[in-house]
């Protein structure tokens, strides 16, 4: 594919995602996702979170970027495609082998009557990535880097394996094509505390060793400082803040970060990992008015963020939605 290292990975512009729901004669209309805008460059892989509360919009924004949900505005373009463009067979034998996606619970993923090197010989022989016995071979290397091999998998069934090791196959049925591009959608949200570091050391591997970039979505600040690069933190739709790990959550800038940071004990992850923490508790009631989505709850709110949508200003290295930083 015609494909330059200058031009991004991902390019997400102002995209949105709306969500129309009819209640008896009335139509509510929901922005899942919201203006949103993030770019993952092609020359360095790197992990970003997806960070927010439940209901702010991360798994639409997921969706959109596997293309299995249409943006409503905006561009979604993945080497320079939009991903809404993309014909069936373009998606098939290009796309689906590029971007591919690691769910969050591996036993919900896996049937469990089927045997779990079922769906890797399913994946191989789908995106047709080796013949004849090429294919144990490219199953086998897979199943290596996220240290397994096909000789310990072989003819398992799900309930064999521990929740890690069923991750990691979850991750290595991924990893067959070759993808440049993981998406990963709270991958270890259901996985012992003990265990979750072992996985997200492996993305780090990913991206290290296997040139893989890793969009990750969580809920959960002490995961994403660990492990991304970069962050975005997203509320109701927009991202509020994005820009390196260590600036937005070290020191976070708009004051719903400034809020979320505050629920957490502590962004260490050697010390947080009892405290299970995430971030703050779902806002019972969040009034819709023309202006700032925090507005309501926002402790430094001015009369204009009542009224005025704010832009995207750069600030100490990082983009903040917030008019403090215009
Ligand atoms: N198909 C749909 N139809 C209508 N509304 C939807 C649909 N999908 C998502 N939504 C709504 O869009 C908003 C964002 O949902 P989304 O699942 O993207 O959030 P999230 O941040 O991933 O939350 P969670 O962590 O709980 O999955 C929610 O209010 C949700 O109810």
């Amino acid at each position: 594919m015609q494909h330059t290292l200058d031009q991004p990975l991902l390019e997400i512009d102002h995209l949105t995602r709306v969500f129309l729901s009819r209640q008896g004669l009335s139509v509510t209309r929901l922005e899942a996702v919201d203006d949103a805008s993030l770019t993952l460059t092609a020359g360095k892989p790197e992990i970003y979170a997806l960070a927010g509360e439940s209901g702010s919009g991360k798994t639409t924004l997921a969706r959109m970027v596997l293309g299995l949900e249409r943006p409503s505005e905006g561009t979604l373009n993945y080497k320079g495609r939009s991903v809404g463009e993309l014909s069936a067979r373009d998606k098939r034998t290009w796309f689906y082998k590029e971007v591919q996606p690691v769910f969050q619970d591996p036993f919900a993923t896996f049937s469990p009557m089927k045997r779990i090197d079922s769906y890797l010989y399913e994946t191989a022989r789908n995106y047709q990535v080796a013949k004849g016995a090429d294919v144990d071979k490219r199953i086998d290397e897979a199943l290596r880097v996220v240290g397994l091999t096909l000789a310990e998998v072989r003819g398992r069934y799900p309930n064999e394996l521990s929740g890690g090791q069923a991750q990691r196959v979850s991750i290595a049925r991924a990893l067959i094509t070759r993808p440049s591009l993981l998406v990963a959608d709270e991958p270890v949200s259901m996985l012992d505390a003990s265990l979750r570091m072992s996985i997200l050391n492996l993305f780090k591997d990913l991206r290290d060793k296997e040139g893989v970039a890793v969009l990750y979505i969580t809920h959960d600040l002490a995961t994403a400082y660990y492990t991304a690069d970069r962050i975005g933190v997203m509320l109701r739709g927009w991202i509020v803040e994005t820009g390196p790990v260590e600036r937005v959550l070290g020191s976070p800038l708009h004051p719903y970060t400034q809020l979320l940071k505050s629920s957490v004990p502590q962004a260490d992850p050697d010390k947080a990992w009892s405290a299970e923490p995430t971030l703050a508790p779902r806002p019972v009631t969040f009034p819709v008015s023309g202006g700032c989505k925090f507005a309501a709850r926002c402790p430094k709110v001015m009369d204009r963020c009542r009224v005025e949508i704010p832009a995207s200003y750069e600030a100490e290295g990082r983009s903040v939605k917030c008019f403090l930083y215009a």
